[in-house]
């Protein structure tokens, strides 16, 4: 069992409790009683690079990365920086995250809040918008056509947008096809873990010029944002250089800096 696998099948389990606790259509009823989503294209196409910061406490490949006592402070600093969205990592087992963070961070900030888990089921998407989120993370690995077809229907009747998330040319192509807006190229293979910074460089050709691309993990100084800027990157999606930052929001603006001062490659 991959890594990917083993997650999923905990937030299944995860999921089926809460489906227990809260049947769908009061999750409904408490997202048709939101306020309507924020624009996420619109902020991820505004100009410069922009960054994604996200609240994440811990992950399946370095333990433990900060305590984080006050994610709504954390994301207020992180909105200061510059930030365009903020994710918020709410898988419980492997990440320690909590849709009480997503809560806590959706009433601090007035930008686009991204739920990020792994969504394996439309409930998770009603939640998301339920706790005010605007963007969810739908991982291309983890599910096949009709679920992406289906999951992005969804997101899109709630007034959300979606970060579909590849990290292969195959992947690219079937999110392309299915009409995705937001790609991301995650340069962690989440089933070995492997972060390798040129799987980014080596996809970003297929897509399309003009497309929202996000580059994800593995940005740790502002020469790892250059890179990504430089072969096109839209916006850098960035966990653990911000959570161990001591000046998260002094760090976001310098990768931002980075980006305006990157070169095209050489051909
Ligand atoms: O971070 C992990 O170890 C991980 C393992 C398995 C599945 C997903 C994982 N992380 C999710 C992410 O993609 C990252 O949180 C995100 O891209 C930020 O990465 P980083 O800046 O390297 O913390």
């Amino acid at each position: 069992m991959s890594v990917l696998d083993d997650i999923i099948a905990g937030v299944r389990e995860d999921l089926a409790e809460r489906r227990a606790q809260l049947p769908l259509e009061q999750l409904q009823a408490l997202a048709a009683a939101q306020p309507a989503a924020l624009d996420a294209l619109a902020a991820l196409r505004a100009p410069g690079l922009q960054v994604i910061a996200e609240v994440k406490r811990r992950s399946p490949s370095k333990g433990q990365l900060a305590e984080i006592a006050d994610p709504a402070g954390l994301a207020a600093q992180y909105a200061q920086g510059g930030a365009s969205v903020i994710s918020v990592l709410t898988e419980q087992r492997r990440f320690t995250g909590s849709l009480a963070d997503l809560d806590a961070v959706r009433a601090a900030v007035r930008i686009p809040v991204l739920r990020k888990d792994f969504t394996v089921d439309p409930y998770q998407i009603w939640e998301a918008r339920a706790h005010g989120a605007d963007l969810v993370l739908l991982i291309v690995a983890a599910l096949d056509d009709a679920q992406l077809r289906e999951f992005l229907a969804l997101t899109e009747e709630l007034g959300m947008q979606a970060l579909v998330e590849t990290h292969t040319a195959e992947e690219i192509d079937r999110a392309l096809a299915l009409g995705a807006k937001i790609i991301g190229v995650n340069v962690r293979n989440l089933k070995t873990l492997e972060v390798d910074n040129a799987v980014f460089a080596s996809l970003a050709g297929a897509v399309p010029a003009g497309s929202v691309l996000v580059a994800e993990s593995g940005v740790k100084t502002a020469d790892d944002v250059a890179h990504y800027a430089a072969h096109g990157a839209t916006a850098v999606l960035v966990g653990e250089a911000l959570v161990s930052s001591v000046e998260p929001a002094a760090t976001i603006a310098a990768f931002r800096a980075a980006a305006e001062t990157a070169q095209a490659p050489a051909v």
